[in-house]
């Protein structure tokens, strides 16, 4: 078993009944299972060259500063309509429990950089395969999507099948 699957909390019926939501706080907490969770995210990457980290909002932004930090890269916020200040392009998407968009900073990618795109949890996979749009938009090369847990049977992998995918915790 994977250590850090002990510190992760399910909680049944959030946001909305039937869902079982994979909850990281707990893992948030506790510092050994950071820095475990942390070296795990990293290894999944491996030596590649990393030019820019996305971390998805909300939850995407705790590893992935760590993680831009560790692979010398810079760190790029993407996140819920209307909350970026400057001029934006945005892509729409379905969620598990409803439909939102995401949008990226029109000047956060230079064509040709290499780009790893990080969240806590692929579900169905229309966050990341929106994100990997945007990215593709502004001339960036996808390098991984990488999560702390997949949930396998929404199939998250068939929608990022042009993507390599990775993640920590598969359930
Ligand atoms: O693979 P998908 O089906 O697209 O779902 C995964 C997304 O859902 C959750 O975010 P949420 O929208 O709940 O936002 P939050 O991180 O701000 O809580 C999670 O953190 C991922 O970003
Ligand atoms: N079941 C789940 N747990 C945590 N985050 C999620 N995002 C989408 N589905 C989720």
């Amino acid at each position: 078993m994977n250590e850090i699957e002990q510190y992760i909390r399910v909680i049944q019926d959030f946001p909305k009944e039937g869902v079982l939501f994979k909850d990281i706080a707990t893992l948030l907490q506790n510092p050994k299972a950071m820095q475990l969770c942390k070296k795990q995210l990293i290894d999944l990457v491996g030596d590649q060259k990393i030019d820019k980290v996305i971390g998805i909002e909300s939850r995407g932004f705790f590893f992935g500063t760590l993680l831009a930090a560790h692979f010398n890269a810079g760190f790029i916020p993407v996140r819920k309509p209307g909350k970026l200040p400057y001029k934006t392009i945005s892509e729409l998407y379905d969620l598990e429990y409803g439909t939102d968009a995401v949008e990226i900073h029109i000047d956060a990618i230079k064509k040709g950089e290499r780009v790893l795109i990080h969240d806590d949890v692929l579900a169905t996979g229309g966050t990341a395969n929106a994100v990997c749009k945007l990215v593709e938009r502004l001339g960036g090369e996808i390098v991984q999507c990488n999560f702390i847990i997949q949930l396998d049977f929404l199939n998250g992998k068939e929608k990022l099948k042009n993507y390599t995918i990775a993640s920590a915790l598969q359930y």
